[in-house]
């Protein structure tokens, strides 16, 4: 089991455009249009399943919600900061 981060951890590790939002963290992707949006979030569904570790994802026009926290943990931990990392690589 991953340990919980701190807040002061979690932001001093935050990729840039990420933001803590209680026992989340979370980033609002911008896109041309729906589909591109879309297909981002399928991308994103492809590492979360490889790393087993899913965020909630909220698609409508133009812009992609992801959202990461470690439920098992029940807040935020080396995992989501991962993920993070791992889901702005794919841009
Ligand atoms: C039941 C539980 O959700 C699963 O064991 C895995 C799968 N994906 C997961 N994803 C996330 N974000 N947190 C978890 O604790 C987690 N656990």
């Amino acid at each position: 089991m991953a340990e919980l981060l701190d807040d002061d951890t979690i932001e001093s590790r935050l990729p840039e455009h990420w933001h803590l939002d209680g026992d989340e963290i979370t980033r609002t992707y911008e896109f041309d249009d729906y589909l591109e949006g879309v297909a981002f979030a399928s991308e994103v569904g492809e590492i979360a399943e490889e790393q087993f570790h899913h965020p909630e994802i909220r698609i409508r026009y133009g812009k992609v919600d992801v959202r990461f926290t470690s439920h098992e943990e029940g807040g935020v931990t080396d995992q989501d900061i991962d993920m993070a990392e791992r889901t702005d690589a794919l841009r």
